[in-house]
């Protein structure tokens, strides 16, 4: 996947309603329709942005918000309220990782695909998004980086390579097989985090990512470029892509190249990896009459990480269910929680301090048809105002090391520290 994109954070988010279109109409690539009515007033124009393979989808205003009935499972509600919507409107947005928390709307305009007038998209980022060198982030202890954002490791990576032991006691002890644990940071930023900006820095970076932007509620946005396909529908046929088993990749070509090769040849990555496969296999089969699981996985690579990866590909029984539907059946894979399930989520609930909110939830979009595209939603931030929550996670399996876990959470933390424009430590 390596599509173009725009570089400027206009084309990216579609600007919310101009309460003066009336008087100064605007170019007709800028908005779709005006703004008609909107069924929730009560709210900004919420901004929806998601960049896969099937193109470039944004979205502005609710029409409707996604409220399930009591007893009603997402997907129920879903393939409700896109029947009443009619056949041409889409449901955009995201599921937290416990799916009670959800912001998904039937937006009032939508745009697909790239503007006929964006700049060249092989043009530099712009001035402002000038890339940061890959500096490991630090840090034993909270700390201040630059002067001009302030971030903190909650919890310190200390305290997670703690957590870590602890889950690797509960492996021993076998309460679970795997557990994904996660850590945050803080960030403050000197003024109000430009999202549109974030936005742009993201899509010229990762260009085979799901980049995306979603309102939550109040003034809450998500915002992150995720390699990782939860799902995707098209007509009968149906794809996920998980992704376990990580190294931080090296400047370096050769070192580079031996970090590759010793993922592949990892016992430990490899179990790791199976188990998710194994698992999302499993969730997908009582969809399909045929389901097509490789025997390995493949390496795969963003800027700053080596993934081990497979593309499970099948055949739907049956047309009907949703992309949504599908995707939250697979939710939460071991990818990002842990097998068991139900005992790995017990766990992070004891291990992690800080509550996952949308970070590795889903986020996407699933048409009247039905077809759609879920990203797991990692690699992300949610932003309020000058504050952002970075999350990121490690799969802990017999074998793993604490130091080598908060490495490799530190390299996953930082292309979001890179868009958010954080500079060094001196
Ligand atoms: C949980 C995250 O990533 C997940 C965990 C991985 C792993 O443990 O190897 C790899 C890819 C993702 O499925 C994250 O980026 O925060």
């Amino acid at each position: 996947m390596d599509r173009d994109r725009p570089d400027h954070p206009g084309d990216l988010l579609v600007p919310p309603p101009d309460p003066a279109a009336d008087e100064a109409p605007p170019e007709a690539a800028d908005v779709l329709e005006p703004p008609t009515v909107v069924s929730d007033p009560g709210r900004t124009p919420a901004r929806f942005m998601f960049d896969g393979p099937s193109g470039r989808l944004s979205t502005t205003g609710i029409r409707t918000r996604l409220a399930p009935r009591p007893g009603e499972s997402l997907g129920d509600a879903a393939e409700r309220v896109l029947a009443e919507a009619g056949p041409d409107e889409v449901l955009v947005g995201a599921v937290g990782f416990d799916d009670a928390e959800h912001a998904l709307v039937v937006p009032e305009d939508r745009r697909w695909g790239a503007d006929p007038d964006v700049a060249d998209p092989t043009a530099p980022a712009p001035e402002d998004a000038a890339p940061i060198p890959p500096t490991d982030l630090p840090p034993t202890a909270p700390a201040a980086l630059g002067t001009r954002f302030d971030v903190r490791a909650e919890p310190t990576p200390a305290t997670y390579a703690a957590a870590v032991l602890r889950a690797l006691g509960a492996i021993d002890e076998g309460l679970v097989e795997k557990v994904v644990l996660s850590r945050t940071l803080a960030v403050t930023a000197p003024e109000e985090i430009d999202i549109g900006a974030v936005l742009a820095r993201l899509a010229a970076a990762h260009r085979s990512s799901y980049v995306f932007a979603a309102d939550l509620d109040g003034d809450r946005s998500l915002v992150g470029a995720s390699p990782e396909l939860l799902l995707s529908r098209r007509g009968r046929t149906v794809v996920s892509n998980p992704l376990a088993g990580t190294v931080p990749r090296s400047p370096d070509p050769e070192e580079d190249a031996r970090r590759a090769d010793r993922l592949a040849a990892s016992g430990k990555d490899r179990h790791e990896h199976a188990l998710v496969v194994a698992q999302v296999a499993e969730r997908l089969a009582p969809f399909c009459r045929h389901l097509d699981v490789p025997e390995g996985p493949e390496l795969t690579a963003t800027d700053s990480l080596w993934h081990l990866s497979t593309r499970i590909t099948g055949e739907l029984a049956d047309p009907a269910p949703s992309s949504l539907r599908i995707a939250t059946a697979l939710h939460p894979t071991a990818a990002v929680c842990g097998a068991p399930t139900d005992d790995a989520r017990v766990l992070i609930g004891a291990l992690e301090g800080v509550p996952r909110g949308y970070y590795t939830g889903l986020v996407g979009w699933c048409d009247a048809s039905g077809d759609g595209e879920w990203a797991v939603t990692i690699r992300c931030a949610e932003v309020s105002g000058r504050h952002a929550r970075l999350h990121a996670g490690a799969g802990i399996v017999a074998g793993s090391v604490p130091e080598a876990e908060v490495a490799e959470t530190t390299a996953k933390l930082r292309p979001l520290l890179d868009a958010l424009g954080l500079e060094a430590a001196p």
